[in-house]
């Protein structure tokens, strides 16, 4: 569907959208136009909100009420944020959020009621997070508290994506009445990231692996950038990777109920962009070291094959099947690993 810029607003925010994320401001232009400005607007928003959550330079005492009165910004006109450090890299999805605002006003009213309702309560959910003390020291406890936290950065834009696309008739209306499986087309996404992400957060001092499942391995998650210790953080790795194998069931059923191929292309490529990352992260050291990341030939060959559901099943059987014959015997989730590769196999 080719590209009609019909103003310069909307002109600025495709170049804010490639400027925030390029591989994906492709996905989004592959978008029907019914959805594409939507999608795009809700991208934009949600880049916002995680701008101002990410930075650390904010004061609480401000970051916290931000957050929770984020969504009131979308009813304004021209507001716009110049709060963040300098440093801060999208930092002007915010200082030009005047410009996101003049677009969004012209989105249809139910679609504006959909980005609005899950702008509110993802800033909630993060102020939350925020005002929870135990979070801040010690970072995420309990795999339940993991499954929260990923729910509010994630699940909820995979609701917004689903009433989105049931809204415009791209999907099945009955996934509105299963939005477990939006809650795991986002948590997937998430945890892969997360586990992806050990380095980097690391060195901003945060950390979002689960306790209950690291404290298995070590005594404390930065242990595991030491040698000596990354054998047991091999293993923290494929409890890992387990634990976001339990949604992909869900994820392959979510695809199957969505019917405009463009929406279905949308939502396929982060998908098999993730188990592509979970094959790669799976028994890989450099975890601990760097910021691990698919070839740029692979993504543009998972790009092409997930245009069709056979092509995305192949590609998740593909990489289910790396998974298992890399576990080694000696990974106490040996046995699970193959249990979890051999059910979904079942499915596939
Ligand atoms: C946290 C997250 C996973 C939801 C972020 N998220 C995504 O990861 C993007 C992909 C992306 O931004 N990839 C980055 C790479 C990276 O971050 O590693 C890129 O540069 O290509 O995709 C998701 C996304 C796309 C399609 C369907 C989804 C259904 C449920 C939840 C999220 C869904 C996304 C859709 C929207 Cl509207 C907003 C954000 C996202």
């Amino acid at each position: 569907y080719p590209l009609k810029i019909t103003s310069d607003s909307e002109k600025t925010c495709y170049e804010l959208l490639n400027k925030t994320s390029r591989s994906f401001a492709a996905v989004i232009n592959e978008l029907h136009p019914e959805l594409r400005n939507a999608i795009m607007l809700f991208y934009l928003i949600l880049r916002a909100l995680d701008t101002i959550e990410d930075d650390m330079s904010i004061d609480p005492k401000i970051k916290i009420p931000l957050l929770r009165s984020f969504y009131e910004k979308l009813a304004l006109k021209d507001w716009t944020f110049d709060g963040n450090s300098p440093t801060e890299k999208d930092r002007d999805v915010l200082v030009k959020f005047n410009l996101i605002l003049e677009e969004f006003h012209k989105l249809k009213p139910e679609y504006q009621d959909i980005i609005n309702d899950i702008t509110k309560q993802m800033g909630n959910g993060m102020a939350d997070y925020i005002n929870n003390e135990e979070f801040n020291l010690n970072g995420v406890k309990t795999v339940k508290d993991y499954d929260l936290y990923c729910f509010y950065v994630a699940g909820l834009v995979g609701h917004g994506l689903t009433k989105l696309c049931v809204a415009s008739s791209f999907s099945d209306p009955t996934l509105l009445r299963k939005m477990e499986l939006s809650d795991s087309m986002g948590l997937f996404l998430q945890k892969t990231n997360i586990i992806r992400d050990y380095k980097e957060d690391q060195d901003d001092g945060r950390s979002f692996w689960p306790e209950e499942i690291w404290s298995k391995y070590a005594n404390k998650l930065s242990d595991f950038t030491k040698p000596e210790n990354q054998e047991k953080g091999l293993h923290c790795i494929t409890d890992l990777v387990l634990n976001s194998m339990a949604h992909i069931k869900d994820v392959l059923v979510y695809l199957t109920m969505t019917y405009d191929p463009s929406a279905f292309s949308f939502c396929a490529i982060p998908q098999v962009m993730a188990i592509a990352t979970l094959a790669e992260v799976f028994q890989n050291k450099n975890v601990f070291k760097k910021n691990v990341k698919i070839r740029k030939g692979t993504a543009c060959d998972l790009i092409l094959k997930s245009r069709t559901y056979e092509g995305v099943l192949e590609i998740f059987s593909y990489y289910l099947k790396i998974i298992h014959h890399k576990c080694p015997v000696s990974d106490p989730n040996y046995l699970a690993i193959g249990i979890k590769c051999g059910e979904i196999e079942q499915f596939i």
